[in-house]
């Protein structure tokens, strides 16, 4: 017997269009992205942050880089519809209009923005700011279309986490803060294009000029390996100006040396599933290198 027809069913509940918008957020990038933020502040001081940058700094941040997010689901709706890894996202997919994420992605901007602005500082809200426009738009509307160099240039907004940390706690920039940008900076393009690799033919689909579709995949693995070594430099220079201890200089070698490991693997031997490997590796790379960061300070101090 046929199955009485439910309307209700389909229409959507408060509980899967709040989960709609939240997924806009990128909320599992930006949870690391603010675990980044917390490091910077506490490198930023010798002592405990004081509350109120710690948890005012960390939701006006959070705010921004989930707009920022928000935005570029919105910019991409109509190559992300075209896209296996991306087409049930919540625009193409209907859950929400084009109008609505605007909306969303500005009130949640801008309330960032007068957090940071009102509670923290203007020096931190204004470099938020910055990269918030450097991912949304100078990345997504721009360079993504038009370099294979896109995520090069366009991670450095991606990188500035731990640096809008420090401000936050000590208004005023420090060289030590932009070590640890340079470190998510040159982490960058291994992180992303062991992911581009896996989807090359999708981005060569939608007519975005990812490394792999432009330079092909062995260049990229090559370009990869390069920029893990790079890394890798990158990781010692907090051990060479003094900022860390023995125990980073201990967890980020081993980290390191995985992350070269298992991008030489990548370029010297071919099987499936190693690209996806590498960028796995990566997210995990990071983490553990920022709780390093975090373990090494309080111990040393
Ligand atoms: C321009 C710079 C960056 C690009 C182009 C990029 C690209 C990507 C892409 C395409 C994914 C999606 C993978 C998927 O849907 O399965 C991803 C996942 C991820 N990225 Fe990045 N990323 C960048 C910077 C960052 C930064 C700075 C962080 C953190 C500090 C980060 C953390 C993550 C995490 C945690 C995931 C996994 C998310 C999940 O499992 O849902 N990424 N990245
Ligand atoms: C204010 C501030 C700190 C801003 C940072 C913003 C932010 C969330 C950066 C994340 C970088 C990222 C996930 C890029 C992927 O975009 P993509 O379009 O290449 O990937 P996609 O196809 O998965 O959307």
């Amino acid at each position: 017997m046929a199955k009485p027809l439910s309307i209700t069913s389909s229409l959507p509940t408060f509980s899967t269009t709040w989960r709609a918008y939240f997924e806009m957020t990128k909320p599992k990038v930006v949870a690391l992205m603010l675990l980044t933020v917390l490091v910077g502040m506490c490198l930023a001081v010798p002592h405990a942050v004081p509350v109120q940058p710690l948890l005012v700094g960390m939701l006006g941040i959070a705010m921004m880089a989930g707009s920022a997010a928000a935005l570029n689901h919105l910019i991409d709706r109509r190559i992300d519809g075209l896209m296996a890894r991306t087409y049930n996202r919540p625009l193409p997919k209907g859950r929400i209009s084009a109008t609505r994420a605007l909306i969303f992605a500005a009130s949640i901007g801008s309330s960032g923005f007068i957090i940071l602005y009102l509670w923290v500082n203007p020096l931190t809200a204004w470099l938020t700011f910055a990269s918030l426009i450097g991912y949304a738009l100078v990345y997504t509307a721009y360079l993504k279309r038009a370099t294979s160099q896109n995520i090069v240039i366009g991670g450095l907004a991606g990188a500035m986490p731990p640096l809008l940390g420090w401000t936050a706690v000590t208004n005023e920039l420090h060289g030590h803060a932009l070590l640890l940008v340079i470190i998510i900076f040159t982490w960058t393009p291994p992180h992303f294009w062991a992911l581009a690799i896996h989807r090359r033919t999708e981005y060569a689909k939608v007519d975005i000029p990812m490394l792999p579709v432009t330079h092909g995949v062995e260049f990229t693995k090559t370009c990869i390996l390069l920029y893990t070594v790079l890394l890798a430099v990158a990781c010692l220079l907090p051990v060479l100006v003094g900022m860390c201890g023995p125990v980073y200089f201990v967890c980020s070698s081993l980290l390191s040396t995985g992350f070269i490991y298992k991008a030489w693997q990548l370029k010297y031997r071919d099987h499936d599933g190693l690209a996806m490997q590498v960028f796995r590796f990566s997210i995990y790379h990071l983490m553990l290198l920022f709780m390093a960061l975090l373990l090494d300070h309080y111990l040393w101090f």
